[in-house]
């Protein structure tokens, strides 16, 4: 196991500890590369190319917010409605001149409805929580609207099961970064052409998060299935999760800024003998990667639903391959 106190003993599978070589690699790349996600969106946006309606579910959360402001930046009608987990929360979110109604669960199929009526062609985004993954997608699926599932977590195999029953639009990524989904991408590639090259090969992995999120990160558990492909072992149970704004500062080098919204990532591969290894990791600073991500998710899904293309279940690799990158 990748323990934090006991480094293995040929190589420290955790370069998160060697303050040295974090100092002067990933700590400060992402002080310089990620200023707050709305000015980041603001200063880069290109315009969607289209517009259409677009309903972000989770306006009061973190991610949401960041969707539904690059949505507004990039020219999107952004639906003044989104939902809560909470009943008579009350609330309105305010994003650009857009007043954000939040309503509870028990409003949410008659109001979702009336939104389908008044702008038939909307797109629904969501940003959750695991919990609501399946009960939000069985209700787009009911309602027929198409839906970027940006929500990590819940039952995934009964999420592309309700979308195939239904015969739904849905674009369905753990991951919205496009730079990180080309390295799942690659990775995926790897295992497809190269299936058993790293057989017996230890695999150890470590994420950290904000303290807020709930789940273990999607992104590592698909990259993991890439290694597992490759013949690498590894044991769930043994994934070292990082939520304590303390470690994260001190041992994993998050800067300061990016504590309360970042996605470091390792994965360290270790040979049966010890004598070879190798590792990947992917920094995140803030959320900007991840709605400007999410916002081409819902014009690639608006197209296709537009052009009635029949495979309907898509994911962030399909959008990279409509070459829809920058
Ligand atoms: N695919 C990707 O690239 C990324 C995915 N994520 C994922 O997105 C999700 C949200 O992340 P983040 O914004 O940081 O989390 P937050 O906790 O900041 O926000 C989640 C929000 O969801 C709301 N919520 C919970 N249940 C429901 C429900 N049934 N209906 C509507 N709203 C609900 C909560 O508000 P309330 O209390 O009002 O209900 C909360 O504000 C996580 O699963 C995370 O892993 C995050 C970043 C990137
Ligand atoms: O909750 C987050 O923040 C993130 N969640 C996604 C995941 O679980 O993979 C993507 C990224 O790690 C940020």
């Amino acid at each position: 196991m990748l323990s934090l106190r006991a480094p293995p003993r040929t190589f420290s599978p955790s370069p998160w500890r060697r303050r040295g070589r974090l100092d002067g690699f990933a700590a400060p790349r992402c002080v310089s590369a990620a200023p707050p996600a709305t000015t980041l969106e603001t200063a880069t946006a290109r315009p969607a190319g289209v517009s259409f309606p677009i309903l972000v579910n989770g306006c009061t959360g973190k991610m949401g917010v960041s969707v539904a402001e690059a949505a507004t930046s990039r020219g999107l009608h952004l639906v003044p409605v989104s939902f809560s987990s909470r009943e008579n929360l009350d609330k309105t979110i305010q994003i650009g001149d857009v007043d954000v109604e939040i309503y509870g669960p028990s409003a949410r199929e008659d109001v979702l409805s009336s939104v389908i009526d008044e702008f038939p062609d909307v797109v629904v985004v969501d940003y959750t929580a695991p919990n609501s993954v399946n009960s939000n997608a069985e209700l787009y699926c009911k309602l027929g609207v198409p839906f970027v599932m940006g929500t990590t977590g819940g039952d995934q195999q009964l999420l592309y099961k309700s979308v195939q029953d239904s015969n739904n639009y849905a674009l369905i990524s753990p991951q919205m970064g496009k730079q990180v989904v080309a390295f799942l991408a690659a990775m995926e590639t790897i295992a497809e052409q190269f299936p058993g090259a790293f057989s017996g090969y230890r695999l150890e992995v470590l994420e950290s998060h904000q303290a807020g999120k709930l789940d273990t990160s999607g992104t590592a558990k698909a990259v993991i299935a890439c290694f597992e492909k490759l013949g690498a072992v590894f044991d769930m149970d043994r994934m070292v999760k990082i939520r304590d704004p303390e470690q994260q500062l001190y041992m994993v080098g998050v800067p300061e800024e990016h504590i309360e919204g970042h996605a470091f990532h390792l994965y360290h591969l270790t040979s049966p003998d010890d004598s070879v290894s190798f590792e990947f990791q992917h920094n995140v600073c803030g959320r900007s990667i991840y709605a400007e991500g999410s916002v081409d998710a819902a014009v690639f899904l608006y197209k296709k639903v537009q052009s009635m293309d029949p495979k309907r279940i898509y994911d962030m690799i399909d959008v990279l391959q409509e070459g829809d990158m920058w």
